[in-house]
């Protein structure tokens, strides 16, 4: 189906948007009124422009308080429909949206509305406008869909039709089902919104948290469906007040809403883009850093040994069971240190994940980074991060493992027990304005599914985080967003390795230089209040720096930290009888210990 967005869900000036909607591959737009009282184009250049850019003007909105209100009032709102209709002409646009009257002066009286809007359709009929009647969920007396309809159907004109807005009819609760009973030709208009689940007054809930569908609780997905069942053939609109959209760049958000339009025809079964390669595995992550030592000297402690180098490029290979850490000193590197710039998915069809990446509007990376290289298939997340669908070791396949050759096995560290065995999971910090879209793509892009969203308190702010992961939980990103981009712990990445005996890796780990977060005595204290623990197991505990989580079905989670090299720190962690969780209970404290900084050899 053709796709549009209302200019207000975007940011930046009447043209930013315009151009944004446009590279983000939108058929047209719904030109929001204040939009255009604040540009200095035109209407006739707004047209032409549009034009150029390829975009339609698919509905002109809103006209607000017109109906159900004394004689006199409503001649003046004629005069102003006029003033609009004609405007509309020099805009080319033929569908104007008229939001239910929140006016003191409205009264209760369908009959008065409907012959009201029967009187703005006739006029609007003359300027060969169609009138789009939509219930605002906090309408003075017409607020849900049906009801909207009803004046509608009894108004029985031609130019008169409803628009559905899927925001308003789910906010209510209304049931959706009822959209079929509605001819598919008197839905002149279809506008899609989701929202995060929150109990809160109607308004301040739509005009400030709505956000793309997908990224929220609502069931679009559902109520497309019934839409399309009654026949509609107009375009899919995005009509999203969002603070956080509002202030970020139009081009990004313009494409993820886009990508948003494409995975919510997909799940309506209105279109099939490439299916989802879910990725099997991390088979490696990469940091960059402007110097080797901090890294390694914590690889180094950690138990990793270098075992290969890239054939062309200063990158190392550090390995450690099935953990696969890359070191990458090259021009990539960052002024704030090392950071985490790539991961490599294990995928059972790279070129089949790829595909289905860029039909989903991810920046799709060049395949080889030196001509030598293997070619690997990449793209990058909203953060940046570069993500490559690999295959370790498959013979078919390209190998990522070829473009490294082995170096001499050096000596090494003698280790208590050699514990460590994969990456368990990544925890990667988003740009606070990025949050929803990164889940919405880790989600649609990679096909992992999305845990729910937990808060963090930690002493300066609050942090929101939420878990993506595969069905086997041997794929698990903790997407996290902090409260300022100014502060650290909000920028923090970090690789959590799985062991089965987090006590003696993170003995191995301080035994052989490494430093480990401490955790203050209080928290201690606290854990054995609330569990009983085995002779000398809490001091072992108060010791290294462990933390210890249970869940419902006594699943246990014990886990440390280490100390922090540019963004990045590493995690121990433990997962025993089931545990799926990350520990959250724990993030407070341990994002109070980073704030202090103190480690403990
Ligand atoms: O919040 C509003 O006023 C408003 C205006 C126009 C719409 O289409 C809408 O859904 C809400
Ligand atoms: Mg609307």
């Amino acid at each position: 189906m053709r796709t549009s967005i209302a200019t207000v869900s975007l940011g930046g000036s009447l043209t930013e948007k315009l151009t944004a909607a446009a590279r983000a591959g939108f058929d047209g737009v719904e030109i929001f009124e204040n939009d255009l009282l604040a540009s200095p184009l035109t209407p006739e250049e707004i047209r032409t422009r549009c034009a150029d850019l390829g975009l339609t003007i698919d509905l002109y909105q809103p006209m607000r308080d017109i109906e159900a209100v004394p004689e006199e009032v409503f001649a003046g709102n004629l005069r102003r429909a006029r003033h609009k209709f004609e405007l509309m002409r020099r805009l080319g646009t033929d569908t104007v949206l008229v939001c239910s009257s929140v006016s003191p002066l409205a009264v209760d009286d369908d009959a008065l509305a409907t012959g009201q809007l029967r009187r703005l359709a006739d006029l609007a009929q003359e300027f060969g406008i169609r009138v789009a009647y939509e219930a605002l969920a906090w309408g003075r007396h017409v607020n849900t869909y049906d009801h909207a309809w009803r004046i509608v159907e009894a108004a029985g004109h031609p130019a008169l039709g409803t628009c559905l807005d899927s925001f308003h009819i789910l906010a209510r609760g209304s049931d959706p089902k009822g959209i079929e009973d509605i001819p598919g030709e008197k839905i002149f208009f279809l506008q899609l919104a989701d929202a995060p689940l929150m109990a809160m007054d109607v308004l301040q809930w739509s005009r400030h948290y709505r956000c793309f569908p997908g990224q929220g609780g609502l069931d679009v997905t559902g109520l497309l469906r019934h839409v399309v069942a009654a026949g509609y053939q107009g375009p899919l609109s995005l009509e999203v007040f969002n603070d956080v959209f509002r202030q970020a760049d139009a081009g990004p958000t313009a494409v993820d809403a886009h990508r948003s339009l494409l995975v919510l025809q997909e799940a309506a079964g209105l279109a099939e883009p490439p299916a989802p390669v879910v990725p099997t595995g991390v088979a490696f992550v990469e940091l960059v850093t402007p110097d080797a030592e901090p890294p390694a000297a914590l690889l180094g402690a950690l138990g990793f040994a270098r075992t290969a180098r890239h054939r062309s490029k200063p990158v190392d290979l550090w390995e450690r069971g099935e953990a696969r850490v890359l070191v990458n000193t090259g021009p990539g590197a960052r002024r704030e240190g090392t950071c985490l710039a790539a991961v490599g998915l294990e995928s059972p069809d790279p070129t089949g994940a790829a595909r289905r990446a860029e039909a989903l509007l991810a920046p799709v990376l060049p395949r080889r980074r030196a001509p030598e290289d293997a070619p690997l298939d990449a793209v990058a997340a909203p953060d940046g991060t570069e993500l490559f669908f690999v295959a370790t070791d498959h013979q078919a396949l390209p190998n990522w493992r070829a473009d490294f050759e082995d170096l001499p096995p050096g000596r090494t560290t003698p280790r208590a027990a050699d514990t460590v065995t994969r990456i368990d999971h990544l925890a990667l910090t988003q740009p606070w304005h990025e949050f929803d879209e990164a889940v919405l793509f880790h989600r649609s892009v990679l096909g992992l599914h999305a845990q729910d969203s937990v808060d963090v308190a930690d002493p300066y702010g609050l942090h929101r985080s939420r878990a993506v992961t595969n069905a086997d939980g041997s794929v698990r990103i903790a997407l996290g967003v902090g409260p300022a981009p100014t502060d650290d712990t909000a920028r923090a990445q970090h690789i959590a390795l799985a062991t089965d005996d987090v006590v003696a890796a993170a003995r191995a780990f301080r035994a052989a230089g490494g430093r480990l977060l401490a955790v203050p005595a209080n928290y201690h204290d606290d854990l054995a209040a609330r569990y009983g623990f085995g002779d000398g197991e809490l001091e072992t505990y108060r010791d290294l720096g462990i933390l210890y989580d249970r869940d419902e079905q006594g699943g246990e989670f014990r886990h440390c930290y280490t100390e922090t090299v540019g963004r990045v720190f590493f995690e121990l962690v433990q997962r025993d009888a089931g545990y799926r969780g990350y520990g959250a209970a724990n993030a407070p404290v341990r994002m109070a210990a980073q704030h202090i900084g103190r480690t403990v050899r």
